[in-house]
């Protein structure tokens, strides 16, 4: 019976192709009831890359990837390259769309606004990997993947810089009213004031979330003359002169600038409210780019027409539209008008890590992930399964297969896998565990077109499977 993540067989009897240009047509067996194994290739068809005196796994040009929200050039040039099938989109899709193209692929690449629920996941049955081309994964069901054997890559890192910079000119723009002089001039009306306006020099700034980008940001207000405190969950060592504070009413009662640097979680909704702005300075500015459930918008409105908020800057939203144009905001949030309506407020649209620098950045790192984790089936930087990592197999070892099982982590896995494996030359083999989930890779010699096969069925048949994948 054909398995889920099978490549059909006519498919395989063709050479692999990694042309940059042509995508070759594929075969594809119809999106079986659930999931299963995915057989990526046949001994016949093993080839390498002369250059990297690597084995291909299998032929490439079968592997379909649908890439949404306009993900970089350099992402997409590397996926080609590889001679998969890549159709790009530039917006991200609505649910019933998004389910409809799911159904068909073995990899989905997304930015932030991508909701990868269990709803859509449970109709991507022939998927393995999601490459989220950005650094939050709040968007995707890590669960529900992590349980289905699909893997999911981001970029933890890449664009936290572009965001640090994004809140530095921010946090000038708010203290000189820079945002409503400009406006104002647009208007017309030449509006010289000092009133109310100041230098950020010798301002505290209050960081919440002392991660990546809360860290680098530090460095930068220091570089300005700025004191800077820091809350977070854990205790972290503090770079330059910042300090930690033990709790967030600390940090609102300390600083003249408080900044959001917090993963959405349940914990951090709604972070920032009534009871918060209570505690924040008379005068001070509240910015806003990690995700738009950690603040309380309605609250923020009433703080800044109290005069007690005296400017705030957001990048993000509760509710963020699929694409580019004309929507605005009110399409979306019930409070909309009332915070267009107010004085300096900086809003922009969730652009904190959309620069060139970063996104090129991000496009080759996860890109490189997806063919890593496609090709090879290392987990390296996976944010949901262990992470296994094994050389790559050589030219010289062409009567090779890898072997990945991807199991439920219960008692006596193990001993079952190694007496299917136990009739053939196993050359490595490594395991690793992450809660309930646990992934295995072997590297087996001498093997035939038929044990492949043989191997895969035994393994699909053991009550442990989450997925096999047979690789060269
Ligand atoms: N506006 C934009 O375009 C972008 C927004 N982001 C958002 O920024 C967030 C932060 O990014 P990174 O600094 O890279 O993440 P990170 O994971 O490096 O740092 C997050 C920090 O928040 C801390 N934290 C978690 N829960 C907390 C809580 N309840 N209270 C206090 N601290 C808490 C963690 O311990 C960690 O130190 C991302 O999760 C993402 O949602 C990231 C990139 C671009
Ligand atoms: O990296 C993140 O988490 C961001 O929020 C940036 O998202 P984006 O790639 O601009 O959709």
């Amino acid at each position: 019976m054909a398995s889920p993540r099978d490549i059909s067989r006519s498919s395989l009897s063709e050479p692999a192709s990694h042309s940059l240009s042509a995508s070759p047509a594929a075969t594809f067996t119809s999106p079986p009831a659930s999931h299963g194994s995915f057989l990526a290739g046949s001994l016949a068809q093993r080839t390498a890359t002369a250059a990297a005196k690597q084995l291909k796994p299998f032929n490439t040009g079968d592997i379909k990837i649908l890439l949404l929200e306009n993900v970089n050039q350099t992402g997409r040039d590397i996926l080609t390259s590889q001679g998969y099938q890549v159709e790009f989109l530039k917006t991200s899709l609505p649910e019933d769309e998004l389910i409809e193209k799911i159904k068909d692929v073995h990899v989905i690449g997304i930015r932030s606004k991508t909701k990868l629920t269990a709803k859509v996941l449970q109709e991507a049955k022939n998927l393995l990997v999601i490459g989220c081309f950005c650094i939050g994964t709040n968007q995707v069901d890590l669960e529900y993947a992590a349980q289905h054997g699909i893997a999911v890559f981001n970029s933890p890192f890449a664009n936290s810089r572009s965001v640090a910079e994004l809140v530095i000119a921010e946090i000038i723009s708010l203290a000189r009213q820079l945002g409503d002089r400009s406006l104002e001039m647009h208007r017309g009306t030449w509006n010289k004031v000092s009133a109310k306006c100041w230098e950020v020099r010798g301002k505290t700034l209050g960081i919440v979330g002392y991660g990546h980008i809360g860290s680098q940001l530090s460095v930068l207000a220091e570089a300005m003359g700025m004191s800077v405190v820091y809350y977070d969950v854990l205790t972290l060592m503090a770079i330059g002169s910042a300090r930690q504070v033990p709790t967030l009413e600390k940090l609102l009662e300390e600083a003249d600038f408080v900044t959001l640097h917090v993963p959405e979680t349940p914990e951090t909704k709604n972070l920032i409210s009534t009871e918060q702005f209570a505690q924040m300075k008379n005068g001070s500015y509240l910015i806003n780019a990690s995700r738009g459930t950690v603040v309380d918008i309605p609250a923020l409105i009433k703080a800044m027409r109290a005069g007690k908020i005296a400017g705030a800057a957001l990048d993000v939203y509760p509710n963020e539209p699929a694409a580019n144009g004309d929507y605005f905001l009110n399409n979306l949030n019930t409070w909309a008008e009332d915070l267009r309506g107010l004085s300096n407020i900086i809003l922009t649209p969730h652009i904190g890590g959309s620069t060139e620098e970063a996104q090129r950045a991000i496009g080759v790192e996860v890109a490189e992930a997806l063919v890593r984790y496609i090709n090879q089936g290392i987990t390296l930087a996976s944010v949901n399964l262990p992470e296994v990592t094994m050389r790559s197999l050589t030219l010289d070892e062409s009567n090779h297969a890898r072997v990945i099982y991807i199991h439920r982590n219960v008692p006596g896995v193990l001993r079952k896998v190694n007496e299917i494996l136990a009739e053939h030359n196993v050359d490595k083999q490594i395991s690793d565990s992450k809660g309930d989930i646990a992934y295995l890779m072997a590297d087996v010699s001498d093997v035939k077109t038929e044990d492949i096969k043989e191997i895969r069925d035994s393994l699909d048949s053991l009550s442990s499977r989450i997925m096999t994948r047979v690789l060269y």
